[in-house]
Order: C-alpha cells, then sequence, then structure tokens
C-alpha cells in the first residue's frame, strides 16, 4: 500500500517526522507531497520547493520505507486540488493529514483520510519553529532531524530567515495605517 503525506514543511521538523514514522508502520510506500511548493523567501515560507526536498529526502532515509518526495504548487481553485496533486504524484491508496481543509478535499474526492494526533505540538509547530530561528537563540535545532539542521546551515537559512522577516519584504508584515 502506498501513502501520501501532504505539508508545506517549513521546516520539516520532529512532528512531521514522528508522523512519518508511524506511517511507516501502516505503508509500504510514501509519497511526501511539499505543498505551496511556489512559495520561498517569506517569513511563512523560507525555504524553497528544492531546499525541502532536500530535507526532507535526507532525514527519511533512516526509516525503511520507499518515498517520493513531489513539489505540488498551489491552485486557485481548492474544488480541483485534489485532481491536480493525483496528476503530480505516484498514485496512492491513503492520503495523511490533520489539516482541516485537506481532509475535506480528499474525502469530497472520494480518498481515504487517515489523521494522526499532534506530536509535542507546544514546540514541533513550523511558526514557532520559524520564529525561534528569527529570534536566532539555536533554539530550534534539537526540534528538527540532524539532516534537515544541515540543509538549513548549508542554504544559510538562518541569515534568509531573519533578513526576510525585517518589515516591508515579507508576506506577514502588518502594513501601516495611512496617515
Ligand atoms: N507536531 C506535530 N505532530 C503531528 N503532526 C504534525 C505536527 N506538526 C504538524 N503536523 C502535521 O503535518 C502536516 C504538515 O504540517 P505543516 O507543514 O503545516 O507544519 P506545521 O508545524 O503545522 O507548520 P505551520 O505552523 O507553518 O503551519 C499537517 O497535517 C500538520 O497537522
Ligand atoms: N487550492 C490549493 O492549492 C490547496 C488546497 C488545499 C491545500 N493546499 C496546500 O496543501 C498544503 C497543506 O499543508 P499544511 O497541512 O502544511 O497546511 C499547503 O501547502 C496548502 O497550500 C493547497
Amino acid at each position: 500500500m502506498r501513502g501520501f503525506y501532504i505539508g508545506r514543511f517549513q521546516p520539516y521538523h520532529n512532528g512531521h517526522h514522528h508522523m512519518v514514522k508511524e506511517i511507516a508502520t501502516e505503508v509500504d510506500e510514501l509519497v511526501l507531497g511539499i505543498g505551496s511548493a511556489g512559495d520561498s523567501h517569506s517569513t511563512r515560507n523560507p525555504f524553497t520547493a528544492g531546499e525541502r526536498v532536500m530535507m526532507i529526502t535526507k532525514s527519511v532515509a533512516e526509516f525503511d520505507l520507499t518515498t517520493y518526495v513531489v513539489p505540488i504548487e498551489d491552485l486557485d481553485r481548492n474544488s480541483v486540488w485534489v485532481s491536480h496533486v493525483q496528476s503530480m504524484s505516484p498514485k496512492f491508496d491513503v492520503a495523511y493529514s490533520n489539516n482541516p481543509l485537506v481532509i475535506r478535499l480528499f474525502t469530497e474526492a472520494g480518498v481515504e483520510v487517515r489523521q494522526s494526533p499532534m506530536f509535542r505540538r507546544e514546540v514541533l509547530e513550523g511558526t514557532e519553529l520559524r520564529q525561534r530561528m528569527i529570534d536566532d537563540d539555536g533554539n530550534w535545532r534539537h526540534l528538527v532531524p540532524d539532516p534537515a539542521v544541515d540543509v538549513i546551515d548549508e542554504i544559510d537559512g538562518i541569515n534568509r530567515i531573519q533578513q526576510v522577516s525585517d518589515s516591508d519584504s515579507n508576506d506577514e508584515a502588518v502594513p501601516e495605517t495611512p496617515e
């Protein structure tokens, strides 16, 4: 059986890694879909699809599981998103997600969806990790698999996220109120 697990993986962290480990007990093969693949260089999506491919591929190598990493760009039309995913991915039997929209779209398209309990969500959350990277106290490193830490260092990821999170160059900046 082949599974499909989608996320933005900004960055790929130990919560995702724990989920892959659990999924590996249920399937023979797993497709990891990199969502919002066209987005990068912003506070919410600092890493490119290629950089996320590296983080994931190197991290999941430790599992006894055949994996495929497939970047998937966003569409303006939710109603055809599942067909878009299926057109980009090896065929799969079951999708894994905790995202309510993703669950809804797959279920409406007749795809079985499995959810998993959140693992140490108080720290293992992309938003929290990105804030720790911006704060740069190194307090994110133990929350990310070592191979993904190496990739972030290789691409100078901390300097990038700090620079793009500076006010006017990012997608989470609060617009100034006109006088
Ligand atoms: N700690 C965790 N334990 C289990 N599943 C997780 C955990 N963190 C994220 N997931 C799940 O992994 C999938 C991909 O998550 P995503 O890439 O959005 O990470 P995130 O930590 O939720 O990041 P962000 O804060 O950027 O949204 C989602 O289904 C999400 O619910
Ligand atoms: N219309 C669309 O393009 C559409 C719909 C649902 C989910 N998605 C993507 O799937 C991914 C879901 O991952 P998360 O669970 O990490 O949010 C995101 O990248 C999200 O943008 C895209």
